[in-house]
Parts: structure tokens; sequence; C-alpha cells
């Protein structure tokens, strides 16, 4: 089973997110620099990816764009801009607090690893839906509330029936589509999902990856992806920045990083996976033809049917 692809549509070229020169370090006894001069351009509704063996930075690097980074985390230097479709650019790593709350959720989401525990488990998913949109959305109606939040979960494959559901009577699956509905609910102009799904089983995996895509398509939001799963970011990215060491050593779209990888690194890192290598590699990409049709895809499972 592979996952629908990119909908090739015209070049995606206007960027949404600059990254120049970043540099992060861990203040600790021996500094570490987790990020080293990264830099990058997020395009409006591309899909990257970003991949690289455990430790070479990419959470550090994403949790800095949303200024998440906590102490001994230090941004060394560098500059973070968001082009919103307004026309407005905003300097993210001159952002005040306040301005810092208004900013997360609304323009940039972000979903991490294990997200789905961080469901407040007290609170039903409807009440968890309303404080975000009243936080950032005060003069929202009861009814322009509801609309909202039954919106998102019908988008993500969750009945709005589990509205009034506590976390702990969600799957993990659900609870990890809830957080995506939250990432959404504002629907901002990037979302950065760090190993979304790691924690979840495959089947699960693959339809909410499915759902991301559709989504991505659906609503056109910039989409940061990472993973240590460079087979699956082949399938389901626009471009890939490969990182090693703190470094971004490559980046390019995922067609030409599959056939002609130019750093050693990323040639190591694709012959790893047998997948790549071998009789499957060609079915992943051969599976998808230039439409972004994906001719072996099999349909997605009933949504309902999987909460039941
Ligand atoms: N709180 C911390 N204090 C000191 N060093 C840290 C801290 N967090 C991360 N590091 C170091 O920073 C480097 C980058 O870590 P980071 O978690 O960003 O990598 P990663 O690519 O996201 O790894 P993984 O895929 O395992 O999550 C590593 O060398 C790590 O040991």
């Amino acid at each position: 089973m592979t996952i629908p692809t990119q909908t090739r549509r015209a070049a995606r070229t206007e960027p949404v997110l600059t990254v120049a020169d970043l540099t992060v370090v861990y203040e600790t006894d021996e500094p570490v620099t987790a990020v080293k001069d990264a830099a990058l351009t997020l395009h409006r509704g591309e899909i990257l990816g970003l991949a690289g063996e455990s430790g070479c930075g990419k959470t550090t690097l994403a949790y800095a764009v949303n200024r998440l980074h906590r102490p001994p985390a230090r941004i060394a230097s560098g500059r973070i801009t968001f082009h919103d479709s307004d026309g407005t650019d905003t300097d993210i790593l001159a952002l005040e607090a306040d301005e810092l709350r208004a900013f997360r959720w609304n323009k940039l989401s972000m979903v991490f690893q294990g997200a789905m525990n961080a469901l407040n488990p007290v609170t039903t998913v409807r009440a968890q839906l309303k404080d975000t949109l009243l936080a950032h959305r005060p003069g929202m109606s009861r009814k322009e509330i509801r609309e909202r939040s039954e919106d998102v979960l019908n988008r993500v494959g969750v009945d709005p029936r589990r509205l009034g559901s506590y976390p702990h009577e969600l799957s993990g699956g659900m609870r990890q589509r809830v957080m995506i509905a939250m990432a959404m609910l504002l629907e901002p102009q990037i979302m950065i999902m760090d190993e979304p799904t790691t924690a979840l089983d495959v089947v699960v995996q693959r339809d909410i990856l499915r759902e991301i895509v559709r989504l991505r398509d659906e609503l056109d939001f910039a989409v940061v992806f990472i993973t240590h799963d460079l087979p699956l970011l082949l399938e389901i990215s626009d471009r890939i920045a490969v990182m090693l060491r703190g470094e971004i050593v490559e980046l390019d779209t995922a067609e030409r990083l599959y056939r002609e990888a130019s750093h050693p690194y990323t040639q190591k890192l694709l012959g790893s996976f047998p997948s790549l290598s071998g009789a499957r590699g060609a079915f992943i990409r051969t599976g998808i033809d230039e439409t972004g049709t994906d001719e072996t895809d099999t349909p997605a499972a009933d949504p309902i049917e999987e909460q039941a």
C-alpha cells in the first residue's frame, strides 16, 4: 500500500517561511551545536520533508522555528521570517511574548511526536477546541464554534459525535487525529509535524498520512514533515531536506533526491533502506503517475468504522 502523493500542481514557488543561517546551541558543560547555519525556504502549500538520523537536529530546528526551544537551547544566530498571505513579513525571532501567542496556532502550528498525549485528560474534545478558538477569535458565536469544531473533526476523519468524548475514550489514532484537527483549527499557513504518527500502528499511520496529504491538497497549507522514515518522505513530500550533524547537506525535490542524490550521506541514507534499493523501491515510485494519481492506492479505511 502506498500513500497518494501530492497533486503535482503548478510549481509551488512563493515562500511562506524563510530560515537563514540558523544556529542553535545547547549551552551545556560541553556546548552542542545542534543546528548549524541552516538555511531553507518553505513554499506556500508544499510538503517539505526533513530527514536525517537520530540526533542530527531535526527537532531542534523545528522547535526553534516556532520559538518553542527552551534553555539550555539558545538561538545563537540566524533569521526566521514568516511571509503572510496578506503580504506582510514577520520576524519570528523578534516577536514579543503576546505576539508569539497570537502567532502560534494561528499562522503556524505544530504536531509533536506523541502529541496525542498532549490533550488535556479532564476536558472534552469540544471544550479543548472551543478554548483554542476563543483564545484567538474571541468574537466567535457559539454556533460558529460548533460548526468549526465539527468541520475540523470531519476533515480529519473523526465523527463529530466524538466532541463530547474525553481523551481516554478515544483510540491513539483518534487522539492523534484530534491533535491534527487542533493544529488546523485556525487555518494556519504552516503546520510543522514532528514524527506525528510514530507512536501509532502502521495501518493507522498510513491512514493519517493519507489525510494530511489530502488536507494539504484541499486547504493548501505548507507542511514541514519530520521523520527518520525516508521512504515515507519520498512518497509524500514535494521537496526533502537532509540533515547531518546539524547541517542541511542537501535540499531537493523528492524525485531528484531519489534519482540523483548528490551528497554522499543522502546516497548512504537511500541505500540503507532495502525497500528503496530493492524491488519495492521501484514500486514506490512507479505507483504514482504524473498527475499525482496513485494507481496502486487502496481506499482509505472508513473513519467511522475505525472508531467503532
Ligand atoms: N536538552 C538538551 N541538552 C543538550 N543537548 C541536547 C538537548 N536536546 C537535544 N540535544 C542534542 O542536540 C542534538 C540534536 O538533537 P535533536 O533532538 O534536535 O535531533 P533529532 O534529529 O530531532 O533526533 P531524533 O530524531 O532522535 O528526535 C543531539 O546531539 C542531542 O543530543
